[in-house]
């Protein structure tokens, strides 16, 4: 596992609400969840500086950036803030706006050309910002975040005052800044799907703590994760590789965990990594490998174990190829005639879902 960049041990006290998160920000982008004055707005505060109230310890890649006698102040953290009222320089245009943060630059940071041309605004650059959309406005402050160069990338909830559209348009733009500016990302979200589309990972926050973090993959497909998601029915993330395509029917192959998969009715190059979702209620299971099926997709699988849930239904637990976990949802009856039982072997015919953005 790579080393962490960012740990913090962190507590807080306000009339009826308490922080008290101790964590660590992987490379990536972290999401951080959790249901509302759960704390998240405050954590990301704390780190940047702006709780003087809070103590603790939090260090940065080998620097200290507040202990229990030391507090490094706001201005001086290498963190680069984006909320959803993004607060641009009125008064100065979109390039004057990149300039002033250009110049705060204390260390090293991107060029104002791949900034610029990453997250599409040259054609912005004379504006004021009272003549952009809220796409553009939020696309803007996304730049002047990057260009003054901070080593840390807190986003609060960036785009929930954007329309659907909007949303797809920028989160590409997003998931593009770790690998391309080298700065790791902790995203605020009420949003399960911007968890599953843009997310390496996920934080867990409830009641001022953080209860859990993990992989995205690992923690969609956790029972005992799914009602602090927000009670998501039984359902596995998989990550997937485009290995090949099939240009007379139109076909992508992909190498997932789970084994060889096909999709239809997409596009992408050769090394392109994909997220997958598969709901249990898209898994057929059979005994015998389908010789004629309208699915493009038949795994072997393995029964781990099965639950009764007492509607006449049973949710089988799988694992497909190099130990993917799998969820079938099936009839009590069909259950009995498939004669399932843990150790046995069958067939899953499944549907997978495609997550919006490339992984
Ligand atoms: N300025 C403030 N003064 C006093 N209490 C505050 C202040 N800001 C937030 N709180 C309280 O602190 C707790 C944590 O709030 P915070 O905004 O961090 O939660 P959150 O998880 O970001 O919520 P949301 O998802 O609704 O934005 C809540 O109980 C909230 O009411």
């Amino acid at each position: 596992m790579s080393e962490p960049l960012l740990t913090f041990d962190l507590q807080l006290r306000r009339q009826g609400f308490r922080l008290e998160a101790e964590g660590r920000l992987e490379p990536g982008i972290t999401a951080l969840f959790g249901p509302s004055g759960c704390g998240k707005t405050t954590l990301l505060r704390c780190l940047a500086g702006l709780e003087k109230a809070s103590e603790g310890v939090i260090r940065h890649d080998g620097s200290t950036w507040q202990t229990r006698s030391f507090r490094l102040p706001a201005h001086r953290r290498p963190v680069g803030l984006v909320f959803q009222d993004m607060r641009l320089f009125e008064h100065m245009s979109v390039a004057q706006n990149f300039e002033f943060a250009r110049r705060r630059r204390r260390a090293e940071g991107p060029r104002q050309q791949e900034v610029v041309e990453v997250l599409g605004v040259a054609g912005l650059l004379d504006r004021m910002p009272a003549a952009l959309s809220g796409g553009e406005a939020q696309r803007v402050a996304l730049g002047r975040a990057l260009l003054a160069g901070p080593r840390v990338l807190l986003m609060d909830e960036p785009l929930a005052g954007l329309d659907h559209e909007r949303r797809a348009r920028i989160m590409p733009l997003v998931r593009a800044i770790p690998e391309r500016f080298g700065v790791p990302l902790l995203y605020v979200t009420h949003t399960r799907q911007e968890v599953l589309t843009l997310a390496d990972r996920v934080m867990l926050m409830d009641r001022g703590g953080i209860v859990a973090d993990d992989r995205v993959a690992d923690m969609f497909s956790a029972p005992a994760c799914w009602p602090a998601l927000g009670g998501i029915e039984p359902t596995v993330v998989w990550d997937a590789r485009v290995v090949a395509r099939d240009n007379d029917w139109g076909l992508t192959a992909l190498a997932s965990d789970a084994g060889r998969l096909r999709l239809a009715g997409i596009s992408c190059d050769a090394g392109t990594r994909l997220r997958l979702l598969v709901a249990a209620r898209d898994v057929v299971l059979t005994l015998e490998p389908p010789v004629a099926s309208s699915a493009l997709n038949g795994l072997p699988v393995q029964v781990e174990s099965l639950e009764d849930r007492g509607n006449g239904l049973v949710l089988v637990r799988l694992t497909a190829g190099r130990r993917a976990p799998l969820w079938a949802e099936v009839s009590r009856q069909s259950a009995a005639a498939l004669r399932l039982a843990p150790g046995r072997r069958v067939h899953a015919l499944i549907r997978p879902q495609l997550l919006g953005v490339p992984h």
